[in-house]
């Protein structure tokens, strides 16, 4: 734009529950901090008011997919101004741009907003000066995320003019047009099963993990010592990512290892040999040639705590203290056959101060496997500090409290070669490809990883950095009572449908039965200004409602399936149609 610095570019961003924002502030961030470069950063709800984007030489944008492949609200406007039928053909030719995508692969439409703009701008004579990335949440936005922003910098700077600080442009890593990253395929034990052919000398297998009994742990307790600091058993957090390790590399066969009550270790370990090899295929790499993601300082301070101050700790989100509750009956709702098992809980709450109305939520704190959580106190020695309460900070002076990624953090810690060298393997931008099958489809946690390289031992400051709190689930909470509401005439007409119960064919099974059953009704609903709101599953039944509106429109006015189309996403817009769905 004019008047703008020569390091400038237009970052903007469209995000529903905050992701594509938080990478947008990333790469600002970034820009400015490390590469010299100025973001002018604005969501893509700004447009015309902020940005024009018709008038910029570079663009940078970032967004995500939502409902069943729409644009996310608040890039909604934007997405109907860049389809207008109206606009030439050279409309964006100033324009240079790149796009990363994010979306999810469990959803049909993958990344179809990002690709439909990138698309779209392509048409309308916009140059992509880099090659657009789509990150995939199923299998971890940041497979794609990271290796798409370390590449862009340098393009960037040499795009605008400036002398790169690295010259060395992942552009010709970047043979594609698009960096995908959606996984076609889901790896199971089979796929490490099958990797015999590649296995090396170097593969890490699990006879090594078992019959390493000897930790050094020599490190982590000067760690521990330094800090003179005692552990909560705070199980929920430290065994949050465990998953077992039969689990995740055998996936259901029957010749599947125990880890979960170390008592019942030793394992059954000649038949696992190569189910546990890690990556083994990766061509090597001289040690130059590895292009490691740069190590954040730690951040974490660990701090004794009186042990009266045990408990009490409030979750942020949480409305009252969390309390103990009795589970007094339980039922079973679905068939015995059914795909998943669905349970009628009562609990007591007699004795507690929790009051709630409908449409609250109530979270229930799942604790983890006190065994689970003994195994990865032993494997870290710390069993003899466990159950002592502690308060984490973030040291003075953090300026990003983002920890590096986990494997690229164990590598420092980690003494025998070979292991070293495979995970500096998993985390460098050639192993990407490893990483996704064998750790993240493979659903490989920190304590499988542990178990798996025996020298690595990370001091527990830099493991906490990177353990998610557990987190309560929560529950709707729905009453009789709204059947009163009709009773009492607050309600004038209520439907209700129950999926898992039995019952005749001919009744409508799921709401979207109900919404085409009752039609005209809905139509003239829709048409005296009603407001929809859609609660629940976003994969099945938002979906399916969706499409059941799409239906009624068009038969009860008419409309072709594209006009029915534009009459939902107007009603989205005008927040007439709103989602409260999740996955
Ligand atoms: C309700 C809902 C609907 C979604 N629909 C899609 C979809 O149709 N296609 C897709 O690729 N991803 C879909 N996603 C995944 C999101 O695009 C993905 O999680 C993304 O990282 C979210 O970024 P944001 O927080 O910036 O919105 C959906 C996510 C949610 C919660």
């Amino acid at each position: 734009m004019p008047g703008e610095q020569k390091n400038s570019f237009l970052l903007l961003y469209g995000s529903q529950t905050g992701q594509a924002k938080a990478i947008a502030e990333e790469i600002a961030e970034k820009a400015e901090t490390q590469h010299n470069l100025k973001a002018n950063v604005y969501c893509l709800s700004q447009t015309e008011k902020k940005f024009n984007i018709e008038k910029e030489k570079c663009v940078v944008i970032v967004t995500s997919t939502t409902g069943d492949g729409e644009p996310p609200d608040t890039a909604a406007k934007f997405f109907r101004r860049l389809n207008k039928k109206t606009l030439q053909e050279d409309y964006l030719s100033n324009i240079n741009y790149t796009l990363l995508g994010l979306g999810d692969s469990n959803y049909t439409n993958f990344c179809k907003c990002g690709k439909a703009v990138d698309k779209r701008l392509e048409e309308l004579g916009a140059k992509r000066f880099y090659p657009s990335g789509f990150a995939d949440d199923a299998v971890g936005l940041e497979v794609v995320v990271e290796p798409w922003m370390d590449g862009l910098f340098p393009v960037l700077q040499r795009f605008l003019g400036l002398t790169p600080h690295d010259s060395e442009s992942s552009l010709a890593n970047m043979d594609n047009k698009c960096l995908n990253g959606h996984v076609k395929s889901n790896s199971t034990s089979d796929d490490l099963k099958n990797t015999d052919s590649v296995i090396t000398n170097d593969s890490i297998n699990i006879s090594d993990v078992i019959n390493t009994n000897e930790i050094n742990s020599s490190q982590l307790k000067q760690e521990i010592s330094k800090v003179d600091q005692n552990l909560a058993k705070s199980n929920g957090e430290i065994n949050k990512t465990y998953k077992s390790y039969s689990e995740a590399m055998t996936n259901g066969s029957d010749k599947s290892i125990d880890l979960i009550d170390a008592d019942k270790v030793p394992l059954s370990v000649e038949s696992h040999k190569q189910e546990a090899s890690l990556g083994t295929s990766i061509p090597p790499l001289s040690e130059s040639s590895l292009n490691l993601p740069a190590l954040p300082p730690a951040f974490l301070h660990i701090e004794f705590l009186p042990e009266e101050s045990l408990n009490g700790l409030a979750f942020p989100s949480a409305a009252t203290a969390v309390t103990m509750a009795t589970v007094i009956s339980a039922k079973q709702l679905t068939r015995e056959d059914a795909v998943k098992r669905t349970l009628c809980l009562c609990l007591d709450i007699k004795n507690s101060d929790i009051k709630y109305l409908p449409g609250d939520a109530v979270s229930v704190v799942c604790t983890n496997s006190e065994d689970e959580v003994n195994h990865l106190f032993k494997r870290l020695d710390i069993s003899h500090v466990a159950d002592q309460v502690c308060k984490f900070d973030i040291l003075p002076d953090t300026k990003k409290r983002n920890p590096s990624a986990l494997i690229r953090s164990l590598v420092e810690f980690t003494t025998n070669q070979s292991e070293k060298r495979r995970l500096q393997e998993l985390c460098s931008k050639q192993g990407a490809d490893h990483y996704s099958k064998f750790i993240r489809e493979s659903r490989i946690s920190l304590l499988d990883l542990l178990l798996t390289f025996p020298s690595c031992n990370p001091p527990v400051e830099r493991i906490l950095e990177h353990l998610p709190r557990l987190q309560p689930r929560p529950y709707s909470v729905c009453r009789s009572e709204i059947e009163g509401f009709e009773e009492s005439g607050i309600l004038s007409k209520l439907c209700v449908s129950f999926s898992r119960d039995e019952q005749q064919d001919d009744l409508p099974r799921y709401v979207q039965d109900n919404l085409l059953l009752h039609s005209s009704e809905v139509m003239t609903l829709l048409e005296s200004d009603a407001i929809v709101y859609v609660c629940g599953d976003a994969k099945n039944m938002a979906k399916d409602v969706n499409e059941a509106f799409l239906q009624i429109i068009q038969k009860e006015r008419e409309y072709t399936e594209e006009e029915a189309k534009r009459y939902v996403m107007k009603m989205r817009l005008y927040k007439k149609y709103m989602e409260d769905v999740w996955t």
